[in-house]
Parts: structure tokens; C-alpha cells; sequence
């Protein structure tokens, strides 16, 4: 087991941002992170990195304190945001990180693998913010770690820039890395996890494959003006109204159309969406 949590809590102020989550990070492969803004992502990477101590709880790295610097230098991380040095060139940031390590990556290799290579004399600050973005995780890499710790490494990346940095990230699980990232996009761990991690409410919802996680919260809101209270139909797992509008959210959106035209409810302007992640945890979870 490379790190794990038991019933670890953690408050901040009257925020319990974490409530009694345990998990394990066995060696190997990708393990995706997926929850709404605020579910407690971040706090469990921190956590486990040790940047900050558990309110109760235990967190194991590498079988002991995530604090202690020999365990630190075997992980990489790139945290939500990351404050480069704006006047060093790209090669020097890499540099300057190599070395703190006794067998850093070549820098070649590190440039090539993220897409960096045209960009390495440019100083920091003269780059797009997807290139920083780049550059942010082509860092955590650099070190020869055994575990890395992603915190939604490509919020505001392209399309293009996105699958470079899955591709990188893949290559390393490839070579028998281990990883840890989280994400909003549930596309984005379908393309790299093997296993997906649902954290909610500071809670873990769910820990299962990829598929398991898809079809559970494949959710569908089923909307249309209708003039009467509907009547009670199978597979709503939520009801809401807003201008004038009832939005009915169901796992089969087929199967409800079928079922209010069975039930003669006279509905007009159907529409038929799939719900973002965020709307299908907060229905999943009945918050
Ligand atoms: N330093 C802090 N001080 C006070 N409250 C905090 C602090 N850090 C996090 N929180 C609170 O703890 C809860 C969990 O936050 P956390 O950043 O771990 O969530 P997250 O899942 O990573 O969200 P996001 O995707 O927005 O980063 C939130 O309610 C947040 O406001």
C-alpha cells in the first residue's frame, strides 16, 4: 500500500471538510478523484502529501508520516494552483527541481513527453496559461516519483493541451506509476482511471470502476411545462420547479417520456438534457 487514510477527519473552523473517510492508494495505476467544488478533493490530497495534519484520523505515506522529508521525496504533486517564478526560463524551472533529487529525469525526456520543448528558453511569465499548466505538472514528474498526486491538472487547458497531458499521465502508469488526480470532468477520468474515487460532502460516496461510476450517475433531467401535478411515476430520483418549468431528474429518460405519454399527462416544450456531475451527486446524495 502506498498511502492510505483511516477514518481521518479534518475541520476547518466549523467546516468539517472531511468526515471519517478511509482509503487505500495500492501501487499502480491511475486512481481518479471526482466530486463537486468544496466535496473535500483537495483537503484529502493535502492530507495524504502532508502539507496539513488529519482533526482525527490516521494518514499513512509509505507507511508512515506524510510529514517526513525522505517520504515527500518519493511522491510529486501539483497542487490547484501553482505560483511559477516569472522571470526563470522553463529549462531553469525544471532544473531547479531536478535538483533536489539524486536521479531527476532527464530534461529532454520531461520537455519532450509534455509538449514543452519549443517553449524551454521562454521565461515563465511570457507563457499562455496552458502552458503554464504544462510545465505546473511536467514538475511533479520530474523527480522519478512513485506516486503523484494531481490536483485538476488541466483546468483551463484545450482540448489538444488536455489529451498531451493524458497521454504523459498515462505513460507514467504505464511504466508502473501510480497516480492520484481529481477532476470535475468525468470524461477526463474515464480517460485515465482505472478506479474513481465520488468524494462528496467531505464524505467518499463511492469507490468503484469507471463503468460502475458512469451508470451511476448517468442522470437525466426530463423537462416540460405541464399543466397539472403529475402524477407518481417510476425511476424520478428528483423533482424540481422553476419558471414554470418541472424538471423531473431519472437514471432512464427514455422510459419516463414513454411513462407520461402512457400516463396521458397533456406535458408541452419537452426537453430532454443530461445533468452535470455536480446535479447528479447533490441528487444522488439527497442534499
Ligand atoms: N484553508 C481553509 N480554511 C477554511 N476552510 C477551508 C480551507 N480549505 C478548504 N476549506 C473548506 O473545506 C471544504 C472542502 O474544500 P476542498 O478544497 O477540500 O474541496 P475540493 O473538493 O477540493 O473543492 P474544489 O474542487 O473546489 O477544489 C470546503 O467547504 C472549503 O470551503
Amino acid at each position: 500500500m502506498l498511502a492510505r487514510t483511516v477514518e481521518v477527519s479534518r475541520r476547518y473552523g466549523d467546516t468539517l471538510a472531511l468526515d471519517r473517510v478511509s482509503l487505500e492508494i495500492p501501487s499502480g495505476g491511475v486512481v481518479g478523484m471526482l466530486g463537486p467544488n468544496g466535496a473535500g478533493k483537495s483537503t484529502l490530497i493535502n492530507l495524504l502529501v502532508g502539507l496539513r495534519r488529519p482533526t482525527s484520523g490516521t494518514v499513512e505515506l509509505f507507511g508512515g508520516d506524510p510529514r517526513d522529508p525522505a517520504r515527500r521525496r518519493q511522491i510529486g504533486v501539483t497542487p490547484q494552483e501553482t505560483g511559477l517564478p516569472s522571470t526563470l526560463r522553463v529549462r531553469e524551472c525544471l532544473e531547479f527541481v531536478a535538483r533536489h533529487f539524486p536521479d531527476a529525469v532527464p530534461q529532454k525526456q520531461i520537455l519532450d513527453r509534455f509538449g514543452l520543448t519549443e517553449v524551454a528558453g521562454r521565461q515563465t511569465g511570457g507563457l499562455s496559461g496552458g502552458q503554464k499548466r504544462r510545465l505546473a505538472v511536467a514538475l511533479a514528474f520530474v523527480g522519478r516519483p512513485r506516486l503523484v498526486f494531481l490536483d485538476e491538472p488541466t483546468t483551463g487547458l484545450d482540448v489538444q493541451a488536455r489529451r498531451a497531458l493524458w497521454d504523459a499521465v498515462r505513460a507514467f502508469a504505464d511504466e508502473g506509476g501510480t497516480v492520484v488526480l481529481t477532476s470535475h470532468y468525468l470524461e477526463e477520468i474515464e480517460a485515465l482511471a482505472d478506479r474513481v474515487v465520488v468524494v462528496g460532502h467531505g464524505r467518499i460516496l463511492a469507490d468503484d470502476t469507471v463503468d460502475a461510476i458512469r451508470s451511476m450517475v448517468g442522470i437525466h433531467r426530463v423537462s416540460l411545462h405541464a399543466p397539472d401535478a403529475l402524477p407518481e411515476l417510476p425511476g424520478v430520483v428528483g423533482v424540481e420547479h422553476a419558471d414554470g418549468r418541472t424538471s423531473l431528474l431519472t437514471p432512464d429518460a427514455d422510459q419516463l417520456v414513454r411513462d407520461l405519454v402512457r400516463a396521458g399527462v397533456p406535458f408541452r416544450g419537452l426537453q430532454v438534457q443530461p445533468t452535470t456531475l455536480e446535479e447528479a451527486f447533490l441528487t444522488l446524495t439527497g442534499k
